[in-house]
This record gives C-alpha cells, structure tokens and sequence, in this order.
C-alpha cells in the first residue's frame, strides 16, 4: 500500500489599504484602513528531485511573483472598493478577489488564499 504525500506551503503578502462596509450596521461603514496581511496557499504532491529548486513543491520567489502585480496594482496604498470592483470588500470577498486572480494568472498547486485584516480576525477561501 503507497502512501500519498502532499506539502502545503504559502506566501505571506503585506498592504495597506483603505476600504468600507457600506451596509455594515457599525463602524465599518466608515472609511478606515488596515495593515492586511494575506496568505496563499499553494500544495504539491512530489518535490523537485534536482537542480536549482531541488527538495521543493514550488519556490517561494515564484509565489512572490504571481503575487507582486496584483499588489502593486490593486492592493497596497489603493481604496479596495475602488481597485477590486467589491461591492461590500470584506475579508471573505478579498480572499476569494485575490484566489481568482492567481486561478486565472494560471498560479499552480494554488490551494487556498487567506486574509487578515486585522491582528484577531482573517478569512480564508478555497475550492473543494
Ligand atoms: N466576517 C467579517 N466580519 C467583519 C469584517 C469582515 O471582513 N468579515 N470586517 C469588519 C470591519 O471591516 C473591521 O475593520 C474589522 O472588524 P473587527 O475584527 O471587529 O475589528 P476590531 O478592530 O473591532 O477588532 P477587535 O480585535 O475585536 O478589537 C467587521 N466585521
Ligand atoms: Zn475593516
């Protein structure tokens, strides 16, 4: 009987931005900011058996890759009800936001990505 190995990695992303709940029922109907700090989360089943990325599932500048455009554009010092179209950007909607991005950027193993909005409350989403 053969055992199955999978490895989860992930690439930590930083940004400040600004953003509103226009339907919330408290403060965060207001305009405010965070220091958000996102995850993705990529998994692979073998490592790279040689060369430069040997005894990896994928290198972590390679996430940092895929991840940079849509923080320089989107994310870092943007109004993300403005830059992601979200009608209501909460840290659920971001998470599935940047998740679908990276889908279609064509980023592989792609497994989940997670948002923290502040330092006790984070979302994360994922496809079954
Ligand atoms: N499920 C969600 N709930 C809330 C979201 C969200 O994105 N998903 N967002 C907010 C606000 O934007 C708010 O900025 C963050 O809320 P909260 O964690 O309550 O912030 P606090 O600073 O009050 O956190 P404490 O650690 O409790 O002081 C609201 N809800
Ligand atoms: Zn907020």
């Amino acid at each position: 009987m053969s055992s199955v190995h999978q490895w989860i990695i992930y690439k930590e992303f930083r940004f400040e931005a600004a953003h509103r709940l226009p339907h919330h029922d408290g403060k965060c109907r207001r305009l405010h900011g965070h220091s958000w700090v996102g995850r993705v989360y990529v998994k692979g089943d073998r490592l790279i058996p040689q060369g430069p990325k040997q005894g990896m599932i994928q290198d972590f500048g390679d996430l940092k890759a895929y991840l940079k455009p849509l923080v320089e554009e989107f994310l870092d010092h943007h109004y993300l009800n403005e830059t992601t179209g979200l009608e209501s950007p909460t840290s659920e909607a971001i998470a599935q936001w940047v998740y679908e991005r990276l889908e279609a950027a064509g980023l592989p193993g792609l497994h989940a990505v997670e948002i923290h909005e502040t330092c006790t409350s984070a979302a994360r989403f994922s496809r079954d």
